[in-house]
């Protein structure tokens, strides 16, 4: 019985239609995921697709009119960021990382089996951790699962305590199980991580965990270990452009080709142009695409500010070389987008000034801004730029300093680490490389940046140029392992090498028998070490 009940619900899924999010096409559901990858990926979507979703529509909305107004667009691009509205709401619309949610994954199997491990979701902002979280959120609803999100920047441990308590409630009246998604977990100290463990552990929660730092620093060990720990990477340019194409064609924008700007032909809306007074250039979108260095949240706030900084506006002024359009067609171009995605970083990214930048300088560095401000992504640049000097690579280690500074890292922060690779990797292979870091170093503190860069860069090119020596550093690190390893009291300082200040020291044997170097015209013969470890030496497996 059971089997024919399961035969006959089968039979009513393959019949199910769905309607494609993107261009609300009705087909089966078996069917969908295949036509959302060409839908998506694509640069036009597929012959059948002709009708785009309005924004505002969320993922799942109903399906709008083939194009907008610039009027009709304004509204729609009120409320909430498009980010927001444009959030997918399945694995189907979810666009990129592959290697995370791909066919045959491990992720996506557990999914697909609706078994939901405790997971911490890692990567660099705006690639899609939150995102992937709703995913999950809504697949579990269906199973009945409940669904609770925090955020660990405004949660309290007293929030949490209340989940887990309705959580065990749940789980003991209802035998409902609970998924706890917190969003920034790094930003909860060790011990709020510790209010949830047990209830991680005895599967009281599920617990979904997001985060951009690297959780082995940042996440309580013991919690780690209970969770698989998901990966996630900047979205490629391929699949941001794919996000921003379905982004202007749910806002029934049309986008103009280069190679077509000239032919008079546009593709992403419905035909009928003259219904569409708002056009992009299809290289506006990718420019979008590579400035936002892999953020899709960045590319769409950039994407909706030059919008409806272009609305605002009044009409394109290139409209004489679009000669099929109507005259009042509002035209966006790559500048425009590159002044949304500026507008989109003085908005969103409050903790970067930009007072002193000019706008090709912020255009370039906006990206990079936000990486300085990750932990990560600060300890891994100087560990490059460390590593280009010690392998005498100029090029690089000029890449790797320009990078950090051009990030907003702190330059004396680079000095300090120029200071100590100066002994550490160069040494007495050339014995000036010391004092040029300390020089660098106050060159800095002096003067600051912008104009300390160029100290900065000297330095590091003299330092990839230096003959490496690391026979102090390795030397020094012996003897530390010398005293660590020490067991028991360490050894007296030998008598005639102490000084004899007082008579009763003197007494005592102090400096007795030590023979004062300046006094003998040939090498003395004397121990200067303890007893125990005459004749040790240090700097045995000497290397230039
Ligand atoms: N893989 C994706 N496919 C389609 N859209 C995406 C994808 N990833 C992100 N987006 C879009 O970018 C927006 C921001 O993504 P999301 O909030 O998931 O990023 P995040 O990794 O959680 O960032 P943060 O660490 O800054 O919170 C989403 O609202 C969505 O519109």
């Amino acid at each position: 019985m059971a089997g024919a009940g399961a035969e006959a619900q089968a039979q009513v899924q393959v019949q199910v239609q769905v309607q494609c999010p993107v261009c609300a096409l009705e087909l089966p559901a078996s069917h969908i995921n295949a036509h959302l990858d060409g839908c998506l990926q694509g640069a036009g979507p597929e012959p059948s697709c002709k009708k785009p979703r309005l924004a505002g529509a969320g993922p799942t909305g109903s399906p709008g009119p083939a194009a907008l107004s610039g009027d009709s667009l304004a509204q729609k691009l009120e409320g909430k960021p498009l980010a927001d509205k444009l959030r997918p709401g399945s694995l189907g619309e979810y666009v990129g990382q592959d290697q995370v949610v791909g066919k045959d994954t491990l992720l996506r199997s557990l999914l697909e089996s609706r078994e939901v491990p405790s997971l911490i979701l890692w990567g660099p902002p705006g690639c899609g951790k939150t995102t992937l979280a709703h995913i999950i959120a809504n697949n579990s609803k269906k199973n009945g699962i409940r669904f609770v999100t925090l955020s660990a920047t405004s949660a309290k441990t007293t929030d949490v305590r209340v989940v887990i308590d309705q959580a065990q409630n749940e789980k003991r009246l209802f035998k409902r199980k609970t998924i706890l998604f917190i969003d920034e977990i790094h930003r909860f100290n060790k011990a709020q991580q510790d209010t949830f463990l047990p209830h991680v552990e005895c599967g009281t929660v599920t617990l979904i965990g997001a985060t951009t730092e690297n959780p082995s620093f940042q996440v309580n060990s013991a919690l780690l270990s209970r969770c698989r720990v998901i990966v996630l990477e900047k979205i490629s340019v391929e699949a941001m452009k794919a996000i921003l194409m379905r982004a202007v064609r749910s806002l029934g924008i049309q986008v103009l080709r280069q190679d077509e700007q000239d032919t008079d032909t546009a593709t992403g809306s419905d035909s009928n142009s003259s219904e569409s007074p708002v056009c992009i250039e299809e290289k506006a979108l990718h420019t979008l695409a590579y400035l936002c260095d892999g953020d899709a949240r960045t590319g769409l706030n950039g994407l909706q500010l030059a919008v409806q900084a272009r609305l605002t506006a009044g009409k394109s002024s290139h409209q004489n070389s679009m000669r099929m359009y109507p005259a009042d067609t509002v035209l966006i171009t790559e500048e425009h987008v590159k002044e949304g995605l500026q507008r989109s970083h003085i908005l969103y990214d409050r903790a970067v000034s930009f007072a002193l930048q000019e706008t090709l300088l912020i255009l370039l560095c906006a990206p990079l801004k936000s990486l300085a401000s990750q932990g990560e992504e600060h300890y891994n640049c100087i560990s490059a730029l460390h590593k280009s000097m010690r392998g005498s690579d100029e090029n690089a280690s000029l890449y790797w300093l320009a990078r950090m500074l051009e990030g907003g890292e702190d330059p004396l922060y680079v000095a300090r680490r120029l200071v100590r690779f100066a002994s550490e990797d160069i040494g007495l292979a050339d014995p000036l490389a010391l004092p040029q870091a300390v020089a660098a170093y106050q060159g800095c503190h002096f003067i600051g940046m912008p104009e300390c860069e160029v100290l900065l860069a000297q330095c590091v090119v003299y330092f990839a140029r230096a003959p490496k020596s690391i026979e102090i550093y390795g030397a020094y690190s012996k003897v530390k392992e010398c005293l660590r390893s020490h067991q028991g009291p360490l050894p007296p300082v030998p008598l005639h090498l102490r000084n004899a200040p007082t008579r009763l020291m003197k007494d005592l044997g102090y400096g007795k028998g030590y023979k004062y170097n300046p006094m003998y015209k040939e090498p003395v013969n004397q121990d200067y070490l303890p007893e125990e470890l005459k004749g040790i030496d240090f700097f045995k497996e000497r290397r230039k």
